[in-house]
This record gives structure tokens, C-alpha cells and sequence, in this order.
């Protein structure tokens, strides 16, 4: 059987007044993430917002981590995209995903609660580990740095 992970659902809004976040369908990688403000919330052009999403999780299994990323529509129609850019919930956190909503545009975006705002998706990790050498030779691939190839 697949292994699910638990996210704690700490708003009661969700699963009531709104729906629980489901995958959409058999392919989606993704589920949305809802504003849960208490009201309805501007964010001014070039402002970030602390956004609560009413979701708490445990990943526990260092082999996993989530991702939060911002909605492609929202991102390329009206410039909310997040404040870091891409969200990092390590396998050891533990507690409520909070969700910086970013107003990249240059006109005020209002957000109602419970708007879903980002998304977020599972992935694997494998984590590295360091070695210290005496010697290294690039390979012909590492050679000059980035851009080296000089194909377009
Ligand atoms: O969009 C995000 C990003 C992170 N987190 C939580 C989960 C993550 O495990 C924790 C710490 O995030 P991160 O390691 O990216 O933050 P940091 O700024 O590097 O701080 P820290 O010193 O806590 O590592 O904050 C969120 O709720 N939302």
C-alpha cells in the first residue's frame, strides 16, 4: 500500500465552510493551500503577508521533504507568487505550514479567507555527504563552469 502522510487539519473552516485539500486528480502532484485568514486581506503591490494555511505536519521520514509553490495561474495572471520563492518544510518540522504571499504586481491583490493560494507537493531526498580530497580532476563535462558547453 502507499504510504500517506498525516497533515493535521487545525482550522476547523476546513472541512466545513471549505473543502479539505484533495489531490484533483489521479495525476496531480499537488494539493492547494488555502489562505485562512480571519478576513478578508490586501496585499499592497511589491508586499509580503505571513499567510496561515491551517495545516500542521510531521513528515518524520528524513527520505522525504515538502515543497510549497506558488499556483501558475495566480503566478503568471496577477503576480502572487511566495516571498521565498519556493518553501522548504523539512522532514523535522513540526507545526503549521505558513505560506509568505508575495504581491509581485503593481496593483493591490485581495485575498478572501480561504482562497487557496500555493500548493504544495512531497518529494524524495537524498541527503549528500562531504568529502574532503587531495586531488580532484574535473571531468571534461565540469570544465570552464557554467555556460561552458556553448550549446544553446
Ligand atoms: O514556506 C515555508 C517555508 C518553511 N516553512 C517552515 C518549514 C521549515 O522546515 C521551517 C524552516 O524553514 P527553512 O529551513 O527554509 O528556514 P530558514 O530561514 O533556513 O530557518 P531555519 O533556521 O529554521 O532553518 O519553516 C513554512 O512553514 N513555510
Amino acid at each position: 500500500m502507499k504510504r500517506k502522510i498525516d497533515i493535521k487539519v487545525l482550522d476547523k473552516r476546513l472541512g466545513n465552510e471549505f473543502p479539505l485539500p484533495t489531490y484533483a486528480t489521479e495525476g496531480s502532484a499537488g494539493i492547494d493551500l488555502r489562505a485562512m485568514f480571519d478576513k478578508t486581506t490586501e496585499i499592497k503591490p511589491g508586499e509580503t503577508i505571513l499567510t496561515p494555511t491551517g495545516l500542521s505536519m510531521h513528515i518524520a521520514d528524513p527520505n522525504l521533504a515538502a515543497l510549497v509553490l506558488p499556483r501558475s495561474g495566480l503566478g503568471s495572471k496577477n503576480g502572487i507568487v511566495l516571498g521565498n520563492l519556493v518553501g522548504l518544510i523539512d522532514s523535522d518540522y513540526q507545526g503549521q505550514l505558513f505560506v509568505p504571499v508575495w504581491n509581485r504586481s503593481q496593483t493591490p491583490f485581495v485575498i478572501e479567507a480561504g482562497d487557496r493560494i500555493a500548493q504544495l507537493i512531497i518529494v524524495p531526498v537524498v541527503q549528500a555527504e562531504f568529502n574532503i580530497v587531495d586531488e580532484f580532476t574535473e571531468s571534461a563535462r565540469g570544465e570552464g563552469g557554467f555556460g561552458h558547453s556553448g550549446k544553446k
